[in-house]
This record gives C-alpha cells, structure tokens and sequence, in this order.
C-alpha cells in the first residue's frame, strides 16, 4: 500500500462559513493499480487528490503516504516527500517554456542533487519510455498537446516515484493523444507504480483497475465500469 486515508476530511474556512469539501473519507491505494476518481465538478476530486499528494494537510483523520504519517510532517518534510514519492501530471502539462523537453525532465532530478551523469541517463530512460526521444531538444511550444503531456509524464517519471498524481491529465487532449498518454498511465501501473487520476471523462474508465466516484464530499467505490 502506498496510501491510505482513515476518517480524513477537509473543511476550508471563508469567513464565517465553512466549506465541507470532503466528509470522512476511508481509502487505500495500492501498488500496481491506476485508480479513477470521478465526479460533478466542485464534488471533492481535487482535494482528494491534494490530500494524495501532500499538497494539503487532512482537518482531521489520518493520512499515511509511503509509511509516512503526514499529518505529523512540517511543511518542509512534506516537499520532501512530494519530491522523493510523488509524481504530479496537470492539465496544462506546467513544462518551463523557455527549457527544452529534455531540460524539463531533467528538473527534479537536478532539485535532488543526483549527479550529472546519473541525470543525464534517466532522463534519457525517462524519454524512451514515452516514445519521446526524438523530441528532445525541442521546446514545449514546438510540440503538439499530446506530446507535451508525454514530456510531462517524463518529468513525473524521472524521480522514479512511487505514486503518480494526475489532474485532468487528458483535458486538453485530442482523441488520439488522450488513449496514447491513457495507455502509457496505464502502463506506469501495471509495472507497479500507484497512478491516481482525476477526469471528468467517462471514457478513461476502460484504463482504469479502480474506481471512485466523489459526489458532495463522499467517495464511493464504483463497481460498475459501464455508464
Ligand atoms: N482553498 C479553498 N478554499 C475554500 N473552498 C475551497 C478551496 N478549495 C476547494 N474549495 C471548495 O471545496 C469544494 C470541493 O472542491 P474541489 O476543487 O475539490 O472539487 P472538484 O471535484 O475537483 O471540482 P472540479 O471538477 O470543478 O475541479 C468546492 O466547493 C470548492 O469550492
């Protein structure tokens, strides 16, 4: 297990009101599965997926990320984490417009301090795996949506994490690109990795090894792949 949620909430406070964005939650996620989150817009996704990634701390309940209670971590034992455990694939791909996409992969690997060489051959390896090494040298505006989230998913990869985060990784994606970068997600997963996307499209269930639906706050597991 990678991680786990036992009663975690989240209430936001604006003001005098409090935003219940999501009730007691209890979920594993495990090895070696791409789990979905679903749901109406505002229902809670992005603040499961926040809780995933160490980006936010639970209000209350416990929340454990690769054997780590972070509910006892300081903020700067949290980017810890994030850096060494966690990759994170968004949207609008978030590459550095001025760096190449091999600069852009590389990155992490230089925020850890791994050593030249060492960087220079996981990035290279990183690259490979999403078929992008041709592309290397060119710069994200160089490159169409698709290939953009490839060289994303690369940067997400390079640190070898143990949990992928991913944001409405195919919303800005043609049809063709979305069942490319599905399938490599996919793959991520069944090689062992933990893959944790969240879509408002129904066409990913068919990638996905678990589902749960967020509605109002609540997660449910979805035994039903089909709509
Ligand atoms: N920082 C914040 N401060 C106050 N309220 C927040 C904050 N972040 C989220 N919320 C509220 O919490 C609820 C859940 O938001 P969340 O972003 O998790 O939903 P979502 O399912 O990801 O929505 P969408 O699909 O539209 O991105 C919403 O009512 C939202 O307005």
């Amino acid at each position: 297990m990678i991680a786990e949620l036992k009663g975690v909430g989240k209430e936001y406070q604006t003001g005098d009101q409090t935003i219940v964005a999501l009730q007691p939650t209890t979920l594993q996620l495990n090895e070696g599965e791409l789990l979905l989150i679903i749901g109406p817009s505002g229902s809670g996704k992005t603040t499961l997926l926040s809780l995933l990634g160490c980006v936010i701390y639970p209000s209350y309940g416990d929340l454990w990320v690769d054997g780590q209670n972070v509910n006892k971590l300081n903020q700067s034992e949290l980017a810890r984490l994030r850096l060494n455990t966690i990759g994170f694939v968004f949207q609008n791909f978030n590459l550095l417009a001025p760096l190449t996409a091999e600069e852009n992969v590389i990155m992490p690997l230089k925020l850890q301090g791994v050593n030249s060489a060492e960087a220079r051959a996981r990035t290279e390896q990183a690259l490979k795996t999403v078929g992008m090494t041709d592309r290397r040298r060119n710069l994200p505006k160089q490159l169409s949506g698709g290939q953009q989230q490839r060289i994303a998913i690369a940067r997400a990869l390079v640190t070898n994490p143990r949990l992928v985060l991913c944001d409405e990784p195919t919303a800005s994606l043609d049809k063709n690109s979305v069942g490319i970068v599905m399938q490599e997600l996919r793959a991520l997963a069944d090689e062992g990795k933990s893959v944790a996307v969240v879509t408002h499209d129904p066409r990913l269930k068919q990638y996905a090894h678990r589902i749960v639906e967020v509605d109002n706050g609540v997660v449910n597991e979805v035994n039903e792949f089909n709509d």
